[in-house]
């Protein structure tokens, strides 16, 4: 708006929005960790596995192939999955994102990275040990095809091969915020917090400033 450009800022949906990828293997706790998130820090949370759900009970026309793929604890072609996020980043207001379960391989986070062109500012990783992952998943109850003891040993598999090289490229590049994902889920949030707290301290600063897209990218939290 006018107002905006007379003080000098940036107007809201001009700037790019604040995107946390949430990674973890199945059972480490992403998803309870990013409705804490949410409810303290005003986050949107997008689960990339909730997303891909939606589109088989909306009999959609890859439904069929999700479904398929899921129940084998595989990973869906990276182009589904991209899009299916960025329609949800998009018909958003937010403007500060939660991306659970997504990149989980090397070539999901190429396709993100060329579809929507640009990289996540931080990087969480839930690092919870195997034997507990496969009890939290076992004992989940909510009904997931996935959830079951031959389907989580190839999730465990598919995580191991192919989401390990992620979180590695992430570390290298400075953005990855290990949480040791043991202990209660009040625990595990203490540790989670001061991240937060962080970035919404350095998200009110961009607010009020005229700082460029690149600014943002290279805030770091203490
Ligand atoms: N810290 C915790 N201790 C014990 N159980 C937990 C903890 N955090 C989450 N859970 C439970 O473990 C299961 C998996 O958690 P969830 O958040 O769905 O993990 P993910 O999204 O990484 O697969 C859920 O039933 C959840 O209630
Ligand atoms: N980026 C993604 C995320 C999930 N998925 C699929 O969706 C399943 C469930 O993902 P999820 O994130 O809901 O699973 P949890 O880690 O929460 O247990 C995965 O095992 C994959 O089959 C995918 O193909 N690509
Ligand atoms: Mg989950």
């Amino acid at each position: 708006s006018v107002l905006n450009q007379e003080k000098g800022r940036i107007p809201k949906k001009e700037k790019p929005p604040f995107i946390t990828f949430v990674l973890g293997g199945p059972g480490s706790g992403k998803g309870t960790q990013c409705a804490k998130i949410v409810e303290n820090f005003g986050f949107t949370h997008l689960s990339a596995g909730d997303l891909l759900r939606n589109e088989i009970s909306s009999n959609s026309e890859n439904g069929a192939m999700i479904l398929d793929t899921i129940r084998e604890g595989k990973i869906v072609p990276s182009n589904v999955t991209v899009k299916l996020i960025q329609r949800a980043i998009e018909s958003s207001d937010n403007d500060k994102f939660l991306i659970d379960g997504f990149p989980r391989t090397e070539e999901n986070r190429r396709t993100y990275e060329r579809i929507i062109g640009a990289e996540p500012n931080i990087v969480l990783f839930f690092d919870c040990p195997e034997d507990e992952m496969v009890k939290r998943v076992l004992s989940r109850n909510q009904g997931r095809v996935d959830d079951n003891k031959d389907t989580v040993r190839k999730r465990l598999e598919v995580f191991t091969s192919l989401n390990l090289p992620v979180i590695n490229y992430y570390s290298q590049k400075g953005k990855l915020y290990k949480i040791r994902a043991v202990g209660t889920e009040d625990e595990i949030f203490e540790q989670v917090r001061p991240i937060f707290a962080a970035v919404e301290s350095l998200l009110k600063l961009y607010d009020d400033s005229t700082r460029s897209n690149k600014d943002l990218l290279i805030f770091k939290v203490p």
